[in-house]
């Protein structure tokens, strides 16, 4: 048995009901993973007493020091951390063709793969991402080079082989029958690697790479070993005409995918900005996650997102730096552009004499964190400081001597979370937990 960790000072999380919480002088502890107690104001003596712990070993946070939960990211390609901030310039669908499929196809090489993974899983970890859903490419081998990386370095991730079996180029693409039978292979060597932090999760890459009888097939398996599954959804406008052309007997873009059965609670959907409220119901009646992710739409001009909606539909919804669509592999970045979506909407709803009422950075700070597990599945576990889940936290140190932006005494808490919200980056994460352990960076 572990000591109990006791940490003593500001604690912020959301909760079911409450997506901004700020607790002055509390107490959390936690051991063997997992979080004991918190406590709103820290009476020290009688917590001592009921959970036997010796006074001198509680560490006290400064009054510019504050724990969050760890940030959630819902949708991020590992594979295409080697030009992330480069090639802005196109559409998705021009984008995957020149940049994309060529840097991916680079990923039966294994050192060249080991190098961009270590470098990537590193760069998420330092900004606060403690959990990722990840994209490989098609590549088996190299991706469990990325799940070994992760356990080496500690995160949680969900970590899918890509399959792509049409509409791709000859240099990048399989076999229907090579697709099947590495995800088999894939699943069956993660399950094996008894990496407590990782899960498989099966990645059909899109409606337009993957033909029917593949993602039927790839239901299947997610189905056989309870696993989630992640995909991309009605990104942009002539993805979703290509859609319809290939699949002219489909009513929707959703309904390719919910008659091939992979939908479920666990399947998770990024973009999802071009949708019927038709589509929207079937997702909300299937319990499936959105991953939003709004740099990738601004970066690519792939559409504005409506958080707003999607939240009052009581849809699952969490944030995505979806890197390298995206240029920023911070979800504090994701926080940001994704209020400055609503904004947008708000602004352009207004020019139709229409009322809006855009999110703000309370509400996106939940997608970041509670949103996110519960899209990813993961919300029994981590999310926030509930007794009994995870430690998966930050240490944010907002006075340091090279941050980026300055606290003053006028300054309430809640300003100065917001000011770290809006003006904060990785210098200010000074330590990051996962599973009640801190990660070396
Ligand atoms: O943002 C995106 N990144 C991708 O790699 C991709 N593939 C299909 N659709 C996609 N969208
Ligand atoms: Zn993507």
């Amino acid at each position: 048995m572990t000591i109990l960790n006791v940490i003593c000072g500001t604690i912020i999380h959301s909760t079911k009901e409450d997506n901004l919480v700020i607790l002055q002088d509390a107490a959390i502890g936690f051991q063997d993973k997992k979080i004991v107690f918190l406590c709103k104001k820290a009476d020290l003596t009688s917590l001592t007493k009921e959970f036997s712990f010796c006074i001198k070993n509680v560490e006290y946070l400064s009054k510019r020091q504050f724990l969050i939960p760890g940030f959630v990211d819902t949708h991020a390609h590992a594979s295409q951390y080697s030009y992330q901030g480069t090639g802005m310039d196109r559409g998705l669908m021009d984008w995957l063709n020149t940049y994309t499929f060529p840097v991916e196809s680079k990923f039966q090489d294994k050192q060249f793969a080991t190098d961009v993974y270590q470098k990537a899983v590193s760069r998420f970890l330092k900004n606060g991402t403690t959990t990722a859903s990840y994209y490989g490419t098609i590549h088996t081998d190299c991706t469990l080079v990325l799940c070994r990386i992760i356990d080496k370095l500690g995160q949680r991730a969900l970590v899918g082989k890509v399959n792509m079996n049409q509409r791709s180029p000859d240099y990048y693409v399989e076999t229907t029958d090579q697709s099947i039978s590495e995800t088999n292979r894939f699943v069956e060597e993660v399950l094996n690697l008894e990496v407590n932090l990782v899960t498989p999760c099966i990645t059909p890459r899109f409606a337009l790479s993957c033909s029917l009888d593949l993602q039927e097939e790839l239901g299947k398996i997610a189905q056989h070993y309870n696993l989630p599954i992640q995909t991309h959804l009605s990104e942009c406008l002539t993805e979703c005409s290509e859609v319809k052309s290939c699949y002219p007997d489909r009513k929707h873009y959703i309904d390719v995918y919910h008659k091939a059965g992979l939908l479920s609670n666990r399947t998770v959907l990024a973009h999802s900005i071009y949708l019927s409220d038709n589509e929207l119901q079937i997702i909300k009646d299937k319990n499936c996650g959105i991953a939003h992710c709004p740099n990738s739409n601004l970066s690519l001009r792939s559409g504005l997102f409506d958080a707003r909606k999607v939240l009052e539909l009581d849809i699952k919804l969490g944030l995505g730096s979806d890197i390298a669509g995206g240029y920023s592999c911070s979800i504090l970045d994701a926080i940001r552009s994704s209020v400055e979506v609503s904004h947008t909407i708000a602004i352009l709803n207004e020019g139709q004499n229409k009322e809006y009422k855009p999110i703000n950075f309370r509400d996106s700070f939940k997608m970041a964190t509670l949103g996110g597990a519960q899209v990813l599945g993961l919300d029994d576990k981590i999310g926030n400081f509930e007794v009994g889940k995870e430690f998966d936290a930050l240490l944010v140190d907002v006075e340091l001597n090279d941050s980026n932006f300055d606290v003053f005494e006028s300054d309430t808490f809640e300003d100065i979370f917001q000011k770290f919200i809006y003006l904060g980056d990785d210098r200010n994460i000074k330590r990051v937990y996962i599973s009640g352990s801190q990660v070396k960076m």
